[in-house]
């Protein structure tokens, strides 16, 4: 069991103020593990199509493959096993062993339907929002947007908000009153009673038409959990879909309309990555559409307030050309104690 008490041995306080905690650094382990694992669990299924992610659904259509994997795990689910591990980051190589898919999803599982693997990974979540750890990061969203509103630079009418990866519905997003409706969802709360939707929102279905668009979408610590720079660069492109257009035409002096995306980045990400850079990140939004307006980098965290652009076509390199530089990965650092993080359009 991962819970513990709020103390570290340095008497340090963590987590919190009420309620179990886990250790500040098995945290992010944790939310990335639950992650892989569920994005595995979906790639196997999708490959078999198979429907069912429950081990009574899996079992029963493969009893044999499935087993074997799920009794790898034995009873200590700390311990894993190095040859599946293996499998599992390499799937695509192996996509026409079906038996072989089919152990390694009885082995990742038995990890998912463990006691507390759902309630840690809650948890987890929820730390990344302790006021230890800067808190609520719509914060500083809505001081931005209330300067942009004092400065007349947008309107203040009927605006509306998605945020992916909610976890309270009492951020200063949804209490602030700047926006007449938020929508909330989460890939694991299911607690559509306190306002949150259980919903991926790579699978939100794009709306047809402007009026079930949104002014802003908020995508705080929700990117970097994505498990691959494919898959980031894919959730960058989706926003753009899921966004109020306000970009067509000539750009007019005075126009008060725009939309948003604000996106919240742990600051290593983009401050000590081999792939990534703040100029690099800018450059990637903005080939797909945004102007950065608003920045500021914490010590552990990076907040980016993107604004839909509205530049002319004309006076710019088309977008698809200027995409094609994010498609590949780029080192523009190097260093021992760098990390890997990256997106990929
Ligand atoms: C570390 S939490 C961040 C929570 C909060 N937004 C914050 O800033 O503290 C990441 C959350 O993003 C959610 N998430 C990750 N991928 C998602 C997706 N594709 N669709 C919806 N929610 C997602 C996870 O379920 C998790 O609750």
């Amino acid at each position: 069991m991962l819970r513990r008490s709020r103390k570290s041995i340095t008497g340090k306080t963590v987590g919190p103020a009420k309620g179990p905690t886990i250790k500040p650094q098995l945290t992010r382990k944790i939310i990335r593990r639950y992650h892989f694992i569920n994005q595995r669990a979906k790639y196997i299924r999708q490959i078999l199509k198979i429907g069912d992610a429950s081990s009574s659904g899996a079992k029963g259509a493969f009893a044999a493959g499935f087993q074997e994997g799920w009794g790898l795990r034995g009873d200590d689910l700390k311990k894993f096993d190095d040859e599946m591990e293996t499998m599992l980051v390499q799937l695509n190589k192996h996509r026409d062993d079906s038996r072989l898919l089919q152990r390694c999803l009885g082995y990742i599982t038995r990890e998912m339907e463990a006691d507390g693997s759902l309630a840690n990974y809650q948890l987890a979540s929820k730390m990344g929002q302790d006021t230890r750890r800067g808190g609520d990061s719509s914060k500083i969203l809505v001081k931005w947007l209330k300067d942009l509103i004092a400065g007349g630079k947008q309107s203040a009418d009927n605006l509306t908000a998605l945020e992916i990866g909610s976890l309270s519905k009492d951020n200063q997003i949804s209490v602030s009153g700047i926006f007449k409706d938020v929508t909330r969802i989460d890939l694991n709360n299911s607690n559509d009673a306190k306002g949150i939707l259980r919903q991926d929102f790579m699978e939100r279905p794009i709306p047809e038409n402007s009026a079930d668009k949104f002014d802003l979408i908020s995508c705080s610590l929700v990117l970097n959990f994505v498990p691959t720079p494919k898959d980031r660069g894919q959730m960058c492109k989706r926003f753009a879909c899921f966004l109020k257009d306000y970009t067509s035409g000539v750009p007019t002096e005075g126009n008060n309309h725009h939309s948003y995306l604000f996106i919240v980045l742990p600051a290593p990400c983009i401050t000590n990555s081999r792939y990534m850079t703040l100029s690099h990140f800018n450059g990637l939004m903005r080939s797909l559409g945004y102007e950065n307006i608003n920045y500021h980098e914490a010590k552990k965290i990076c907040y980016f307030l993107f604004q839909r652009n509205n530049f002319n076509e004309s006076q710019e390199p088309p977008l698809l050309q200027q995409q094609r530089k994010y498609q590949r990965k780029q080192k523009l650092n190097d260093g021992a104690s760098m990390n890997n993080f990256s997106i990929q359009l």
